[in-house]
């Protein structure tokens, strides 16, 4: 086993290498962002070079797009597909219902479009990501810049008349400056610790002026692929309400992991 790859990322190559057999000859496919969905780019790559696959990728970010050009992952635009057959990406947190927090690499806004427009999605997260209830993690909002301190203010409003817990609301820094999304806009992180009915929260802070998109994911995860750090891979199909067990051995692998952890 290779001594550099940390269990953490252990868990999440098994997720991310379960995921991609779904991706089968011709398909579409939506590549998300984060260190879980670059994974699943190179393991995508690897059955490109390995079994001849032919596949076409759209990246959620530009960080994706690099990545999938440095492994061999023939990329499009979702102006040039228009649908996917399948999304696959990770997830900041999920719950049972397979709703999730997104937007903790700041790629919520490709990442909801690309996922939304894709037949399927499929989320691919180690066992840390699952929670009881969303919001523990903080809710990334994505806004424009033009008149954010008032955005962020409606925002804190809309909070307080929902009576949601926790209520800081802080603009997401990249060191010193202000993160800036692919897409040019801003990011609030909104300090919640518990969103009791997330489907209400996204509908009415999507309503406010300046807001562009917000974190959350309802109803749109179709699998959820769980990796374990002993080897063990659990499937859950939210819409046949299937949870399948496996276990990916991890041995037999470690040529990949050495060719992946480079
Ligand atoms: O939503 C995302 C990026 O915008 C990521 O999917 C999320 O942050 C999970 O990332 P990681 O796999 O690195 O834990």
């Amino acid at each position: 086993m290779p001594a550099d790859l940390s269990p953490s990322d252990k868990a999440k190559f098994l997720a991310a290498k379960r995921a991609v057999d779904y991706v089968k000859d011709g398909m579409r496919v939506g590549l998300g962002t984060g260190s879980t969905a670059a994974w699943m780019v190179r393991c995508l790559g690897e059955r490109i070079r390995e079994e001849g696959l032919k596949i076409t990728g759209v990246p959620t970010s530009r960080r994706t797009y690099d990545l999938a050009q440095q492994v061999g992952v023939p990329v499009a635009t979702l102006e040039e597909t228009r649908w996917l057959d399948l999304t696959i990406d990770g997830a900041d947190e999920y719950d049972s219902q397979l709703n999730l927090i997104k937007g903790g690499g700041g790629a919520l806004l490709q990442e909801k479009i690309v996922a939304t427009a894709s037949d399927q999605m499929i989320v691919i997260a180690d066992i840390t990501k699952q929670v009881e209830t969303l919001g523990a993690f903080p809710l990334p909002v994505e806004v424009i810049k033009f008149g954010w301190q008032t955005t962020k203010l409606l925002i804190e409003e809309t909070l307080i008349n929902m009576d949601v817990m926790g209520r800081e609301c802080s603009l997401r820094m990249n060191v010193d400056e202000p993160y800036i999304t692919d897409e040019g806009n801003y990011i609030l992180d909104l300090h919640l610790r518990r969103i009791a009915k997330p489907s209400q929260l996204s509908l009415v802070l999507n309503q406010i002026p300046g807001v562009v998109e917000n974190g959350l994911f309802i109803d749109i995860c179709d699998v959820l692929v769980i990796g374990h750090q002993d080897g063990r891979v659990e499937v859950r199909d939210i819409n046949n309400g299937t949870v399948e067990n496996e276990r990916i051995d991890i041995l037999e692998e470690d040529n990949l992991f050495q060719d992946l952890s480079d």
